[in-house]
Parts: structure tokens; C-alpha cells; sequence
């Protein structure tokens, strides 16, 4: 088990003190840390028209980490405008469901996977807040301890990433186009300490709920890469870690969706880093389709949600 230095670490020693493999930790030790630690566990599902993989996502987590161990107080499925059902496959998998929009209404409801993670904060109450996608098709139970135990045995970690082998039609680390065509390059170019975390836009993380309550949220799929720069920026490197989970193959979106995805991530990126002058409600990504290679413009919703501490009791 690396056990790094708790002050300051620099980039070129980061990986080394900050990179654990899962099986680090035994089950068993990491409940007793739990116990010991008086902390309580949220797992937070953002799901959007996920019916055929949410079920088994929820219901292999509740039976290994609810029911046979005590690590999760809690398993939430935050339904992110589904239009299929998603919903009622979560509660009959034993999750708790809530529709991102009808949180806090008072509070608006916009579109996005950053939405439904910054809304989850106000229907769960763990310390420790792990987040999981819900279109998982090669994973294993033993990513939520993996992602735990730095948190629950490092008092100065207080995000942890995800990592794994990405299977896809080309080899391991086939996976991750938005990952290897954007955000390397924004971490190369605009957030080099970042250079190590081999999985940055990973939908598998943990976070102490203090800091993610603390941070801006983009609504979209930017959230991701935001709260890795932002705890940078605030908290120095050492409070990040990241954690070998083995391989995951999830289900794949299509080319031009990724397009969306990648404005957004551009979008938060040069925000935090360029005096650039950004459009703060969205974008349109102008596309071309077949037959005709017609254009086809996409709005990009690149909004960005304040702390919700601001409006948490
Ligand atoms: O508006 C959205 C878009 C995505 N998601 C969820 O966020 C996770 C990751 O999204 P997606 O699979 O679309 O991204 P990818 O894994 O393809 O990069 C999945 O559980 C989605 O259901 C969501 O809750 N709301
Ligand atoms: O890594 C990526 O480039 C994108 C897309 O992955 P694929 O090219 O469809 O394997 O997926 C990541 O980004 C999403 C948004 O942050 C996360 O939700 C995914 O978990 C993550 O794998």
C-alpha cells in the first residue's frame, strides 16, 4: 500500500504516493475503518435511459456491499430525464429513486449527467459519496471498496479516481475517445499536475462530500474533469489518488454525441484556465450529417451549477 507524504506532493512524484490498485484493502479492514471512522457511505447512480444495465448495477452492489457487508449506507439512482424504465427497473433492483427535476425544484432543473450528480447531493446524506455510471457491461462489485479506501485511510485524500484497461474493438485502452482526443490534451496543455491520472473523465469516483458540496458543478459531462481541476486548484494534488479497478467496458455512445461531450469538457476547461469568453448557458456545435453531410446544429447546454453548500442547511 503506497502511503503518501501529507504535505504538499509534486507532479513528478504524485503517481508513486497517489496511484493504490483495489485490491490494496481487504473488505473486512475497510468496514472496520468505516466503523471506526463513524463515517457513512452514499453510492450515487446518475442514470439516463439505463434500463437494461442500472438493475444489475444496483442489485450486485446492495447484495455484496448492503446486505453482506455494511460499507454502503445507501444506493441512489438519480433518473436523469429517462424516457425509458430506467425507474422502475432501479426500484425493483432495491436502489432509492429520485427524478434529477423533481429535486429541489426550486432550484430549476436543467439537462445533463454534472445536473443529476450536483441534485444527488440533496437526497443523500453520506460523508463519502461514491459515484458509478449506470451503463456498466464488464465491472465488478469490488470498484466501490477500491474507490473507498483511500478516502477511508487517508485523512488528506479527498477525491479519488477510478482506472482500468477499457476494452474496445481495438485493444485495452481502446476505450476513453473523448478521453484520449480532449482531455489529455486540455491536462498537457492547461492542467499538466493532472498528467498521471490515467483515467481523468472516469464516471468512477469518489469524493468526501464536504468538497464536491464545495465546487461548481457543469451540468453536463464536464463535471467529471471540473472537479479534478478545481480540487487541484484548491487542495494540491495530494488530496487526489487513484485506484487500479482492473477493466471496464461500459456501452458506447455514438461518435457525434461525443461531440457534445467534448464542448462541454473544452468549455470547463478553458473556463478555469483562459480568460477566453466562453458562452455560459451553451454552445452550438454545428455538425454535418448524412445523407448530404447536411448541417445539423447541436446546442450544448454548458452551464455551470454554483456550490450547492450555498443552499444546503
Ligand atoms: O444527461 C445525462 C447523461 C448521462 N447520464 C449518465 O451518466 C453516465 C455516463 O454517461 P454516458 O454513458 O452517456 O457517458 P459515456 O460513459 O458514454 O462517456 C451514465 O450512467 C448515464 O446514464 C445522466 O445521468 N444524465
Ligand atoms: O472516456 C471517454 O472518452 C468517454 C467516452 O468513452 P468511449 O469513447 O465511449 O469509450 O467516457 C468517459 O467520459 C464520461 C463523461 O465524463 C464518463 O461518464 C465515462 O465514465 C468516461 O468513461
Amino acid at each position: 500500500m503506497n502511503r503518501g507524504a501529507s504535505s504538499a506532493v509534486g507532479a513528478d512524484v504524485w503517481s508513486r504516493t497517489h496511484t493504490h490498485h483495489w485490491d490494496d484493502w481487504t473488505l473486512d479492514s475497510l468496514v472496520g475503518a468505516k466503523v471506526a471512522s463513524g463515517a457513512t457511505v452514499s453510492l450515487v447512480v446518475p442514470a439516463r435511459n439505463e434500463a437494461a444495465t442500472v438493475g444489475d448495477v444496483v442489485t450486485r452492489v446492495r447484495e455484496a456491499l448492503v446486505e453482506t457487508v455494511a460499507l454502503l449506507d445507501e444506493i441512489v439512482v438519480i433518473d436523469s430525464d429517462s424516457t425509458d424504465e430506467t425507474y422502475a427497473v432501479a426500484t425493483d433492483a432495491g436502489a432509492t429513486v429520485h427524478r434529477s427535476a423533481e429535486i429541489r425544484p426550486d432550484l430549476g432543473s436543467h439537462p445533463g449527467k454534472g445536473e443529476a450528480m450536483w441534485k444527488s447531493l440533496f437526497v443523500t446524506a453520506g460523508e463519502l459519496v461514491v459515484f458509478m455510471d449506470a451503463d456498466l457491461l464488464d465491472w465488478d462489485t469490488h470498484f466501490v471498496p477500491g474507490l473507498l479506501g483511500p478516502l477511508l485511510t487517508r485523512p488528506e485524500v479527498a477525491l479519488v479516481k477510478g482506472f482500468y484497461e477499457r476494452p474496445g474493438q481495438r485493444g485495452s485502452l481502446d476505450g476513453g475517445r473523448v478521453t484520449e482526443l480532449v482531455a489529455r490534451p486540455l491536462v498537457a496543455l492547461l492542467h499538466p499536475g493532472l498528467a498521471d491520472l490515467v483515467q481523468p473523465l472516469a464516471g468512477e469516483w469518489a469524493v468526501r462530500r464536504s468538497l464536491f458540496a464545495s465546487l461548481p458543478v457543469p451540468t453536463g459531462y464536464a463535471v467529471e474533469l471540473a472537479a479534478l481541476v478545481d480540487t487541484e486548484a484548491r487542495l494540491g494534488l495530494q488530496a487526489i489518488a487513484q485506484v487500479d479497478l482492473g477493466t471496464r467496458a461500459h456501452r458506447h455512445q455514438a461518435l457525434h454525441d461525443l461531440g457534445g461531450m467534448a464542448t462541454q469538457i473544452l468549455a470547463a476547461s478553458l473556463a478555469r484556465r483562459t480568460d477566453a469568453d466562453l458562452p455560459l448557458d451553451g454552445a452550438v456545435l454545428r455538425q454535418f450529417v448524412l445523407p448530404g453531410l447536411v448541417p445539423a446544429d447541436r446546442v450544448v447546454p454548458t452551464l455551470e451549477r454554483p456550490p450547492a453548500e450555498r443552499y444546503l442547511p
